[in-house]
């Protein structure tokens, strides 16, 4: 984490990370009068840096013309430079004098003079030869870097590699044109030239050339880690390069830096007036001028605060590191697709078995040692189960399709802030309250005013004057807290004149983001101290989303889906997208093949009909108790510790085993849902929201209408996590967050979140439409698997009775009696029981289930619950199964 600070506080009001020095009141009185300076020759604030660029980029641009003109002029200079003329020694004596000394001709036709000349002949001919041309690089990379703060490349690994290119094609060209000539020559110069001298005499020409050529591979391999693989030789769909286990994206990309504003404070000082809190005259000599000036204080510039804050070099090499971000290179690794494990076992089994039976038949023994019994054994030999090779050359989408809103520094009029500052100080002292100190915290949108009243003064005094504070600062959307939860002030959030859109892209490209080890991390936005928000989803465990038409919901919706797309791998992530709107989600429907999951047979996989959300819901009902039947089987308490133990192979597939991913459902209109189906809905929300967190299904629930019979007491029990954007009453807000506040928002993206007991506000990440779109078709042009993922089908009430046929003995499936004796031995009439137990298609065991009800054996379908079994006992069901079994007259 880059420490906290911004140019507005370092400018202005005290650091709180430093000790204060000397007498901060004799300086904040020298502060006070504005002071007409004189121009300075001041290299702070960045200037030097600027200075120093600049120097490289003319210095580059000299190299560049000395050296070119040295190839045209070198035989013309060769007399002016030569050493034996003086070389160096010649640069200040007049052509005169080197002709009173004996040189001959010291003419420069050089086009940059003497020092052209000399340099020039210093680093070709004596040096590297032309390959210091790659000098010239080096500079422009410098310079542009200083100037322009502009990372063309990375700076420490350019430093290495042109070294080592220098150096290389120095004696390269030395080794090649050493075979025509017998002089060191410009093109590689004397170091070019006698290293291979030298090599020559110790390891032979061939010896030299060998060397140059593992060294230039050497390179080439470290920094691209290229392939030899021979054509011919295709690799297998199961040695694929091994996906990254824990989703970190593995595009490099240059990370935002995520500067949170800190607080800076004034104290009440002489004759009770309000001073700001400082430790520097010229803060406060700034501070003042910029007041003065109503200039715009920029909060959370990373390149004036550089210059400006000592403590910043720590901060400066964090950006840096974050900048220097590694690619992630993939390396293939030896594991077979799950898909194929039979394949891979016969290819390797079958001619061994087949010499053995004919020629050494007890030779039996070593083979069977050799067939993998154990989980450790199979992993041993086919590697861990990779989830993600199915989708091996999967793509992550990279940040550069998200947009860039706004400057990502928050810039707050001082003036503003001094004004609001003195409004509250003095709305509050016409009622008598007395404050001891006044703290602000800029946001992207609104501004924390924290105040710590002089002590007897009672707190609902404060929060009465809500509307007379809004009055005396004449703004909309403002809230009290009191008190701060945890830190003994009062806070009252003040909105931004010009309030700063917070970008998709600065979240998503933030360390915080980037790094987040998290399982279903959701970028939301940023806090009023300006710090990236992310949580994460499979721990809130379900969200519900309100607020008013118009105030974000559907951009937060967005937000949510793209963090996840930016972070999660197709394998490991399924959506249910419920959009009754029918036009809010359809941007996703070009991922359906490789994130969406929809009910079989049916033809799209967003949900529009209130009909098809029912089944879609009862099917996830199923989905999630098949998962917790799979999880029972496995003997473990959730998602995680099931797919680690699949992954590891210690769950068999034939068993009906598989690798899990997470479902997110997303509802993204729920009060329409309510008010066409009500309890149909409500109950398997309910359920799933209850049940769903250890099996990895979570609930993203929005609504524009929070009122009380759309999120009811059920559903908001089993949601802790609430995010309210603007609403339009205080009784919706207490509604979605059990407290007012929602109604003071300032709306565009302005919102709360309610975790527990925590209330957080938050700005939210702005993602626009033509950007989901891009990321969805970035997705979808990849490959993708050859359907949606299929939930189990369902079948509603009124359609089982309607398909509750007669039963006909000669349409009976060949396991019906085997599937009848096991739910009779079960007493549970499932499915998913059928189909583990027999190792049947779900389709299948449908049917036999469907044919068992036919038969009188099981109960009618009873939602997500299991049948009723209608025989108690074996003997009992055996009877039946023999009169069944008689010809029927
Ligand atoms: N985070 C944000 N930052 C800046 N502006 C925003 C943000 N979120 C929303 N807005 C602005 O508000 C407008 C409405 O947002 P959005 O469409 O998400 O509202 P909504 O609540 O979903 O409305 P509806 O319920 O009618 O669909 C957007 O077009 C955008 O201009």
């Amino acid at each position: 984490m880059p420490p906290k600070g911004n140019q507005f506080r370092s400018n202005s009001f005290k650091d709180e990370s430093k000790p204060r020095q000397g007498s901060v009141k004799g300086e904040r009185e020298r502060s006070i009068k504005p002071r007409l300076d004189l121009p300075s020759f001041d290299l702070q604030n960045g200037r030097l840096i600027k200075i120093v660029g600049l120097f490289f980029l003319i210095l580059s641009i000299f190299f560049f013309i000395a050296f070119t003109a040295y190839l045209f002029t070198w035989q013309e200079d060769q007399s002016y430079v030569s050493h034996a003329n003086g070389g160096w020694h010649n640069l200040f004596k007049t052509q005169q004098e080197l002709i009173d000394n004996g040189v001959k001709d010291p003419i420069v036709d050089n086009w940059m003079g003497k020092l052209g000349a000399l340099l020039s002949d210093q680093f070709i001919y004596q040096w590297f030869g032309v390959a210091s041309y790659i000098f010239v690089g080096i500079f422009v990379i410098i310079g542009y870097r200083f100037l322009f703060k502009v990372r063309l490349l990375s700076l420490s690994k350019t430093l290495a590699y042109s070294l080592f290119c220098i150096i290389f094609f120095s004696v390269a060209i030395g080794f090649v044109h050493g075979m025509i000539s017998d002089y060191p020559h410009f093109l590689e110069g004397e170091f070019g030239y006698w290293s291979n001298r030298l090599l020559d005499a110790q390891i032979g020409q061939a010896g030299t050339g060998c060397l140059l050529v593992f060294a230039g591979l050497t390179v080439l391999i470290i920094a691209y880690n290229i392939d030899f693989k021979l054509p011919e030789r295709k690799t297998k769909g199961g040695l694929m390069p091994s996906a990254m286990s824990d989703g970190v994206i593995p595009e490099p990309v240059d990370l935002e830096d995520e500067i949170p504003s800190e607080p800076f404070e004034w104290q009440k000082g002489n004759r009770a007036r309000f001073e700001p809190v400082v430790d520097k005259p010229a803060d406060t000599e700034l501070l003042q001028q910029n007041i003065i000036n109503h200039k715009p204080v920029v909060a959370a510039d990373p390149v004036e605060v550089e210059s400006i804050v000592p403590h910043t070099a720590s901060h400066n090499t964090v950006l840096q590191n974050n900048i220097l971000h590694e690619p992630i290179i993939l390396t293939p690794e030896p594991l077979i697709n799950d898909r194929e494990p039979a394949e891979s076992e016969d290819q390797e089994e079958i001619p061994l078995t087949l010499e053995i039976e004919e020629t050494r038949p007890q030779a039996e023994l070593p083979i069977e040692q050799e067939t993998p019994k154990t989980a450790n054994e199979l992993v041993e030999k086919f590697g861990a189960f990779d989830p993600k090779l199915d989708l091996s050359g999967y793509k992550y989408p990279p940040i550069d399709l998200l947009e860039n809103y706004g400057s990502n520094k928050i810039s707050v009029d001082a003036g503003e802030l001094e004004a609001n500052k003195n409004k509250i100080v003095e709305t509050l002292n016409h009622y008598n309250i007395e404050i001891d100190k006044i703290k602000a915290t800029i946001g992207p949108t609104v501004t924390l005013y924290e105040i710590i009243p002089a002590p007897g003064v009672r707190i609902s005094k404060i929060k009465n004057l809500e509307d007379d504070i809004a009055l005396s600062l004449a703004a909309l959307g403002i809230r009290i807290i009191a008190p701060m939860p945890g830190k003994g002030t009062i806070g009252i959030e003040v909105p931004n004149q010009h309030p700063e859109m917070v970008s998709m892209r600065s979240v998503l490209n933030s360390e915080k983001f980037q790094n987040t080890t998290m399982d279903l991390p959701i970028a939301l936005g940023k806090t009023i101290s300006n710090e990236v928000f992310i949580a994460d989803l499979a721990k809130m465990p379900h969200l519900l989303v309100a607020g008013a038409t118009g105030q974000g919901k559907s951009v937060g919706i967005n937000a949510i889906l793209v963090s996840l797309l930016y972070k999660r791998h197709p394998a490991e992530l399924k959506f249910v997208l419920v959009d009754p709107k029918k036009v809010e989600l359809t941007l996703f429907r070009k991922i359906e093949r490789h994130f969406l999951a929809k009910l079989p047979d049916e033809a799209d996989a967003i949900i529009t009909d209130t009909k098809k959300v029912i089944n879609t819901l009862n099917s996830l009902c199923i989905e999630m108790d098949q998962r917790y039947d799979l999880l029972k089987d496995a003997q473990v308490r959730n998602l995680k510790e099931y797919n680690a133990k699949f992954v590891n192979r210690k769950l068999n597939p034939n068993d009906g085993h598989r690798f899990l991913p997470f479902i997110v459902l997303i509802v993204d209109e729920f009060a329409d849902l309510m008010m066409t189906a009500g309890k149909e809905v409500e109950t398997p929300i309910a359920r799933l929201a209850q049940l769903a967190r250890a099996i990895g299904i979570h609930l993203v629930i929005a609504t524009q209408r929070p009122s009380v019979n759309i999120i009811t007491g059920t559903i908001k029990a089993n949601f802790p996590a609430r995010l309210a954007f603007r609403v339009l009453s205080k009784i919706d807000s207490r509604t979605i967050l059990d407290s007012g506040g929602a109604d003071q928002l300032i709306g565009r993206g302005d919102m709360l979140l309610a975790m527990g007991s925590d209330l957080i506000r938050l700005q939210c990440a702005f993602v626009d439409t033509p950007e989901v779109e891009l990321v969805s078709d970035f997705i979808g042009n990849q490959r993708g698997y050859s359907t949606a993922m299929l939930l189990p089908e369902y079948v509603g009430e009124g359609e089982a009775s309607s398909s509750a046929k007669e039963y006909d003995p000669d349409d009976r499936d060949a396991m019906f009696e085997d599937a009848a004796r096991l739910i009779v031995l079960h007493q549970q009439g499932s499915t998913s029981l059928i189909q583990r137990k027999l190792k049947l298609g779900y389709n299948r065991a449908g049917r036999i289930i469907d044919q068992l009800e036919a038969a009188g054996i099981v109960g009618p379908f009873e939602g997500s619950k299991a049948r009723e079994v209608l025989y108690p006992d074996e003997y009992s069901l055996e009877r039946y199964l023999e009169e069944l079994q008689k010809p029927r007259d």
